[in-house]
């Protein structure tokens, strides 16, 4: 119903949203996503793999090869249903190895990918490191300057803003927020800090960054009743701290 009602709306200015379904990397998924998303005008599908190794080793007991297999074939079979935009996360990408990015990114590329975003799954990147993993990741993979890169800042230790900006700064076109920052554990990076800061100091610090969002509509947004209920505590931020502190 979103794909065929919301994904099939024109705007004014002709401006048509993507209309985007997440699935892990095997095919049950990616069959389902494509099913949601398909009837939409821009349709997208977003897949993802852990490549941490400490995913990789106790999550999906699979080795880095493997998982750089399982990845581009998934990516490969994504575009194969018809799908012309397909997104790729290396999952927990904040804790993997930068060399093992680079080979696995390079790969989903060849597949396909059109989107690569870079989490910062459990919010554990302080902001110098995160924006200098996107420039390396810039820099290092071949076929990089093709695609979109993107951000995906989680809010555990109270940077996912911050992270994202900094992920900006080094030339991410893509950055995922939710609205009052809800999300798993302390939340996501927050849509309205984000936009107001490119708002506020994109012209001068982020090499003319904008964005196509009206924040006059924001706070409407914000203040729906269901988002409020909702909105991630500094309880919950606590709690994730101390997680971490527990290792
Ligand atoms: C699936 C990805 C984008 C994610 O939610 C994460 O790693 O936090």
């Amino acid at each position: 119903m979103i794909a065929k009602e919301v994904g099939n709306h024109v705007d004014d200015d002709g401006y048509v949203p993507v209309i985007c379904g997440l699935s892990r990397c095997n095919k049950g998924d990616i069959d389902a996503a494509w099913e949601g998303v398909r009837y939409a005008l821009r349709p997208r599908i977003h897949t993802f793999i852990a490549t941490s190794e400490i995913h990789m080793r106790h999550k999906l007991r699979k080795t880095p090869e493997e998982v750089i297999q399982i990845a581009s074939e998934m990516v490969a079979y994504a575009r194969s249903l018809g799908c012309e935009d397909v997104e790729f996360s290396p999952e927990d990408a904040g804790r993997s190895d930068t060399e093992f990015l680079y080979r696995i990114l390079t790969e989903v590329i060849k597949a396909g990918a059109t989107t690569l975003n870079i989490p910062d799954t459990v919010g554990y990147t302080l902001p110098s490191e995160f924006g200098s993993l996107i420039a390396k990741i810039k820099a290092n993979t071949p076929g990089a300057e093709n695609v979109i890169i993107s951000t995906h800042c989680q809010n555990d230790l109270g940077l996912a803003t911050a992270n994202t900006l900094a992920g900006a700064y080094n030339g991410d076109r893509q950055l995922e927020v939710t609205i009052n920052g809800i999300g798993e554990r302390a939340g996501n990076a927050s849509l309205q800090e984000v936009v107001m800061a490119i708002r506020c100091r994109g012209n001068e610090l982020l090499g003319g960054l904008y964005t196509g969002i009206n924040s006059k509509h924001i706070s409407v947004a914000s203040r729906m009743p269901i988002l409020i209920d909702l909105k991630p505590s500094d309880e919950c931020r606590k709690s994730a701290i101390s997680d971490l502190e527990r290792g």
